[in-house]
């Protein structure tokens, strides 16, 4: 089913998200590049909170964020509420991050995995449905932490 799917990245990951941009267009997905566009040094929490800020306003269902290890762009993605985004290097982990956490970004590091497991990595995430159940009830916790037990 074609969705629609926001990716941005920094500089470290330029190549990585134009394969996977290329990749997901040829499957029928509406892809928004947010870029960055050339090879100049850029700074991954501009491109984290314009993704973000994608998934809040209802333009995008799903996000990809890239830089070269994952790590400060999925940071950077989660300081906005709306996004829970979970950083993957395997399909696996992908997955889980659908069942159990109904992510809606992955982040991954270009300089840590290749564009084939990449592109596995973003298969799995746009295959697979959220398990719902026990699962929703931690995720609404995520959505509204006063919800959290104080005594857990
Ligand atoms: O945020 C990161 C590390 O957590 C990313 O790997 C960045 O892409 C990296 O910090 C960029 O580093 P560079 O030396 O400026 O290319």
């Amino acid at each position: 089913m074609p969705m629609r799917i926001a990716i941005a990245s920094d500089h470290a990951a330029l190549a990585l998200k134009s394969a996977l941009v290329d990749y997901m267009r040829q499957q029928g997905h509406d892809i928004t590049d947010l870029g960055p566009h050339d090879e100049s040094s850029v700074d991954y929490p501009d491109y984290g909170y314009k993704l973000a800020a994608a998934i809040a306003d209802g333009d995008a269902e799903r996000g990809i964020a890239l830089c070269g290890s994952g790590i400060g762009i999925s940071i950077a993605v989660n300081r906005n509420p709306a996004a829970r985004a979970a950083l993957v290097s395997e399909p696996l982990s992908a997955q889980l991050a659908r069942e159990h956490n109904d992510a809606n970004v992955i982040a991954m590091g270009a300089r840590l995995i290749g564009i084939e497991m990449a592109k596995a990595c973003v298969d799995r995430f746009l295959t697979t449905e959220f398990g719902g159940d026990r699962h929703q009830r931690r995720v609404d916790k995520l959505s509204n932490p006063q919800n959290a037990k104080e005594s857990a």
